[in-house]
């Protein structure tokens, strides 16, 4: 994607704002409010002081006062200032930050909503580790420039132009004199802007990095251990930490260095004004309460100057994260419409299919078959022969280069991708759980299920002893990845998931691994009761399942090159009985 001037990042973001306009509105009343009490106290303090000092009275709001009456009325009037100032900051903030979370809790949920419209090419590309940084690492930043760095800017910049406008109309020749110097300021903070824009983009993708290498060797941590790779995983580790540590000293020197800049500039302002107020006291004493209003109103420019300063600085890391997650956000999403698919009843139909991945491998180079509606089709042909890669495109993750796939005759590409899968159940070589209880990983597929199906699923899925006998039951948690479980319970709560969705077409990769016989015996059952009655494509790797197959498709090289049953396939001759012959379909 071209790179956008922060801008238009900036505009983009506070568009997420919309939505909570009166939140906005409340939070820059109250900033107003606090603004205009910061300016009372520059704009009382130097007539109050004059007439104090000078027993001279005062007019205040139409009414005169004496100067020493001033003596009890000025405490009531700091401390009625004081109250009004910290109300309005405290509702301020609250305000702001409320608005701020809701923004970033949106922005967070529409990354995650893309993220999960995405196909696995978009994940090729992308390590999950590096798309992670953009949860726990950018949103925080962009959380700050939406949150407090808008309560700053509405704060400290309204405060500011009170307090500039308060210094114009106290005196405008001292205002000329003492920001005379500001326009000059404009050029570190460009310079500056651009070196730590710089730096920040290269400190997050290095942190990205960070974050993807040590997520992938704690994921694979026994492995790492058994080929005794955990020095050198710490190397890694250290390596990338330490490009990281470099960035950040250079974006810390950075900021570090800018505020002081910014500040040498302001006091050059005030010795100015006051080596110019100086003058004009000595020409006039009664400019005495006017140049003391002045300094007052200065000084009390510092705070908001120095807290603005340092959020342009934040603001400036908090767009590059942003530019980052728009990254993540605008990758095109494949749309998700079209006829919703009924179920299967006459036939799947391949003509000429083929199928190439991004990096330009033909993995299907024109497959032609036809999978008649409660037919069980066996997949066979040597490791990359492409039988993984037609279930990707058969599932709609990996869109064909050439030819069709029918559903009943109407294309692939013109029924809705969602509703495809829905009419499918794809149980994977390896099973996939996630963490979370027994009952969490058999609803995936269909959410609204009761105990009694759950338990029904089980059954036909030969778990339900296994699961009957856990302490929690269907509440039981199966950790990480289901790593509580053996290998074949974790396939067996894989199939009554599949078992759940009441699918039409089943896709499925036999298991292989290795079982023990009992197991073995327990998923085998399991897979021929899923089976019963559906259209089942299975890349198969056991004898039992090609030999029980209607039709037994042979791919080799992306084709097919055979295709019949067990009896007239095995008296051919051919690929299929070469490929017994060399075991890759197993007794
Ligand atoms: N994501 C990918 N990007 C690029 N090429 C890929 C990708 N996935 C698979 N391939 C290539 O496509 C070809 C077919 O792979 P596929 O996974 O479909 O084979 P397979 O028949 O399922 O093999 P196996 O039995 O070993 O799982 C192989 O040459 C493989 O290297």
């Amino acid at each position: 994607m071209a790179p956008r001037p922060a801008p238009h990042v900036y505009r983009r973001l506070l568009g997420y704002l919309r939505p909570y306009r009166r939140l906005l509105v409340c939070g820059v009343s109250a900033s107003l409010a606090a603004a205009a009490a910061t300016s009372g106290y520059a704009w009382l303090v130097g007539p109050l002081l004059h007439a104090v000092l000078t027993g001279t009275p005062v007019v205040l709001g139409g009414f005169t006062l004496p100067g020493r009456q001033l003596l009890g009325v000025l405490p009531l009037l700091v401390v009625a200032m004081a109250a009004v100032k910290a109300t309005a900051a405290f509702l301020q903030g609250g305000w702001m930050q409320r608005l701020g979370q809701r923004v970033m809790a949106d922005l967070r949920a529409f990354l995650y909503a893309r993220l999960l419209a995405q196909p696995p090419a978009f994940f090729e590309k992308q390590h999950s580790g590096e798309l992670l940084t953009r949860f726990t690492a950018d949103v925080p930043l962009v959380e700050f420039s939406v949150t407090q760095a808008l309560s700053s800017y509405v704060r400290d910049g309204l405060q500011i132009l009170a307090l500039l406008v308060t210094c114009l109309l106290i005196d405008a020749k001292l205002f000329l004199v003492t920001f005379v110097v500001m326009p000059l300021t404009v050029l570190p903070v460009r310079s500056f802007a651009r070196s730590l824009k710089k730096v920040a983009n290269r400190s997050q993708t290095s942190l990205g990095a960070l974050t993807a290498l040590t997520a992938e060797q704690l994921q694979a941590l026994p492995v790492v251990q058994a080929y005794g790779g955990t020095p050198r995983a710490l190397e890694a580790f250290e390596a990338e930490s330490e490009r990281y540590l470099g960035q950040m000293r250079r974006s810390l020197f950075l900021r570090g260095a800018y505020s002081p800049t910014v500040e040498v500039m302001g006091i050059v302002g005030v010795a100015l004004a006051v080596a110019w107020g100086a003058r004009a006291i000595s020409a006039d004493p009664s400019l005495s309460g006017r140049l003391l209003s002045f300094l007052a109103a200065v000084l009390l420019l510092y705070q908001p100057v120095k807290s603005l300063s340092g959020t342009l600085s934040q603001v400036l890391i908090g767009l590059v994260a942003a530019e980052r997650l728009f990254a993540v956000v605008d990758a095109p999403v494949p749309p998700d419409e079209g006829a919703e698919a009924g179920p299967l009843t006459r036939a799947l139909t391949l003509e000429g299919l083929r199928a190439t991945y991004a990096d330009g491998r033909e993995a299907l180079r024109g497959v032609d078959l036809t999978v008649p509606a409660g037919a069980r089709v066996a997949l066979v042909g040597a490791s990359g022969a492409g039988k993984t890669t037609l279930f990707s495109v058969l599932l709609g993750f990996l869109p064909p280069s050439g030819g069709t796939v029918g559903w009943d005759g109407t294309p692939l590409s013109q029924l809705k991708p969602s509703s495809v899968r829905a009419r499918m159940a794809w149980v994977p070589q390896e099973p996939v759980l996630f963490s979370g209880s027994v009952r969490h990983n058999l609803l995936l597929g269909r959410p609204e299920a009761t105990d009694t199906e759950l338990w029904e699923a089980l059954r036909l899925a030969h778990a339900e002893d296994f699961v009957g006998a856990l302490p929690g039951g269907l509440d039981e948690p199966v950790g990480e990845r289901g790593a509580r479980l053996s290998g074949g319970q974790r396939q067996r709560l894989a199939l009554a998931r599949a078992f759940l969705c009441r699918p039409s077409v089943l896709l499925l990769d036999e298991p292989t691994s290795a079982l023990d016989a009992q197991s073995e015996a327990a998923v085998g059952a399991g897979l021929a009761a899923l089976m019963k009655g559906r259209t089942v494509l299975v890349i198969a790797h056991r004898l039992s399942t090609v030999r029980d197959a209607d039709l037994i498709v042979v791919l080799d090289a992306g084709r097919v090159v055979e295709a019949g049953t067990h009896a007239e396939l095995s008296a051919r001759g051919g690929r299929y009985a070469q490929l017994l012959g060399e075991g890759a379909v197993a007794a």
